[in-house]
Formats: structure tokens, C-alpha cells, sequence
């Protein structure tokens, strides 16, 4: 479970988020949504400690975590996936899903270090939860955009994180492959994980997400039900031109 209590983040001048409240709950799912430039990507940064808000603070299972570094919200129990894709294109999935597997241990991490027969079932776990068995020897540069997007979950879910932040987990996917990560997704949060997502597909979104936090310029402009959100007169606004 994570929460943001009254963020803020100021940047060269400019305040890029205004007094951001919100929480994500156990097995639940958050979608946050909002028009471009919003301030999506940073509110995750701020979550995850890759940037330190300028006011305001995070807690983790209800320990305040503000001031700590992205790796220690790690071994908290917090993981999360980028926008742009963290995968080593010259290893096969397997490979990728070991290391991750091995960063998450409790050993001091080595790329040399042989892989026992646990990591290797660890690594066909994660690679069949994502809907990929049998693709780990498959080199990650071979492997369409949305098996990487699924990869990049499984590594994500190496650590068996309780808190799980996806940054457009389907940017870029075919539709096909869209719905095999809504269905994915959905199950990780049905075991228990707290997930907040920002995703532009606004269907899967509403769709999947139990409620939807509504970010314009910054601010928080809504945070409910799906069905609540979207019938919200300043929403609607805010969403002008585009289809909600
Ligand atoms: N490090 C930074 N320095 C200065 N401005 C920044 C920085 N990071 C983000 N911004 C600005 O903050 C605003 C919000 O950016 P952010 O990437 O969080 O939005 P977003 O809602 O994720 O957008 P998108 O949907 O396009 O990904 C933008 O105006 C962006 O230019």
C-alpha cells in the first residue's frame, strides 16, 4: 500500500505538481490518467523516490518513506516499470528475468554468479505468469513489443513487490497484445498487489482500474469510480476534444 500526502514538486521555477493527495490500497488498482504533460510521470517518480518531492510526503505500508532512495522502497516492497523499455536487448528473456531475480535476492548481487535450479524455476514462474513460457531462450531484441512490455512486468513482479507502479505498461502495443497485459495485470492486483497505473489507453483504464485519479496541469482534478470520474463536469474539461 502507498500513499502521497499533500505532494508537491517544484522545478526550475516551475511547480509541476500542486498538493497531491491520494492512496493505493492492497489488491487494489489506481489508473492515474490525465492529458499530456499532466504530471503522471513525475507523480511516479516522486512514488517510486526518483525524485524527491518539494513538499509533502510518501508513505509505504504506512512507514514514511519520503526521504528514502528509490532502492530502499525496493526492499520495502515497491517496484515498478518504466516508460521506455529497461530490457538488455543482447540476453534472452530468461536471462533478463534471472537478473532481476538475482537483484531481488537477499545475496549481494553478481551478473557472474551461476544460476541455482530455483532461479531457474523462479524464472519460469515469472515467465508463465506473464503468459511467455517456453519464450526464455528467445533473445529480447527478437521479441515483438508486447512480449518486452510483458517481460519488463515479470521482472518487475521478480521481487514479489506488494506495491507495483506501472508507467504506460501498453504504449505502443498492438491491440491484441493490449488485452493479454489488461488480463495480466488484473490478475497481479487479484493477488493482493497494490497497482497504480498511468496508461493513455483510456478503455483499459477504465475498465480495469477499481478508481481513476485525474491529473490536469499538476493538480488532482478527480479520484473515484471509473463511472464518477468520468461523468465529472471539470474531467470532461479538462479531457476537451479528446474521447474520454
Ligand atoms: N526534470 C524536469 N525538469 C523540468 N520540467 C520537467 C521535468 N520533468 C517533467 N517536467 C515537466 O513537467 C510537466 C509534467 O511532465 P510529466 O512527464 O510528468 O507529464 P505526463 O503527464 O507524464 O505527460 P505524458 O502523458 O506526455 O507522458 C511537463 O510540462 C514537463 O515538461
Amino acid at each position: 500500500m502507498i500513499s502521497a500526502t499533500g505532494v508537491g514538486w517544484k522545478v526550475g521555477g516551475a511547480q509541476i505538481l500542486h498538493d497531491v493527495s491520494l492512496t493505493v490500497g492492497t489488491g487494489e488498482l489506481l489508473g492515474i490518467i490525465g492529458p499530456n504533460g499532466a504530471g503522471k510521470s513525475s507523480l511516479v517518480n516522486i512514488l517510486s523516490g526518483v525524485t524527491r518531492p518539494s513538499s509533502g510526503r510518501i508513505t509505504v505500508q504506512d512507514r514514511d518513506v519520503t526521504r528514502s532512495s528509490a532502492t530502499a522502497r525496493a526492499r520495502m516492497g515497491l517496484a515498478r516499470s518504466f516508460q521506455t523499455s529497461a530490457l538488455f536487448d543482447g540476453l534472452t528473456a530468461g536471462e533478463n528475468v534471472r537478473l532481476a531475480v538475482q537483484a531481488a535476492g537477499p545475496a549481494p548481487f553478481s551478473p557472474f554468479r551461476a544460476a541455482g535450479p530455483a532461479s531457474g524455476r523462479r524464472v519460469d514462474d515469472l515467465l508463465a505468469r506473464v503468459r511467455m513460457p517456453g519464450r526464455g531462450a528467445t533473445l529480447a531484441r527478437d521479441l515483438s513489443h508486447g512480449d518486452r512490455r510483458k517481460l519488463e512486468l515479470a521482472m518487475a513482479l521478480a521481487s514479489s513487490p506488494s506495491t507495483l507502479l506501472l508507467d504506460e505498461p501498453m504504449a505502443g502495443v498492438s491491440a491484441e497484445d493490449v488485452d493479454g497485459l489488461t488480463e495480466i495485470i488484473g490478475e497481479v492486483r487479484d493477488s493482493g498487489v497494490a497497482v497504480a497505473m498511468v496508461e493513455h489507453h483510456m478503455h483499459v483504464v477504465l475498465g480495469l482500474a477499481d478508481r481513476v485519479a485525474v491529473l490536469h496541469h499538476g493538480e488532482l482534478l478527480a479520484v473515484g469510480a471509473p463511472a464518477e470520474v468520468t461523468s465529472d463536469e471539470r474531467v470532461q474539461q479538462a479531457y476537451l476534444g479528446e474521447a474520454l
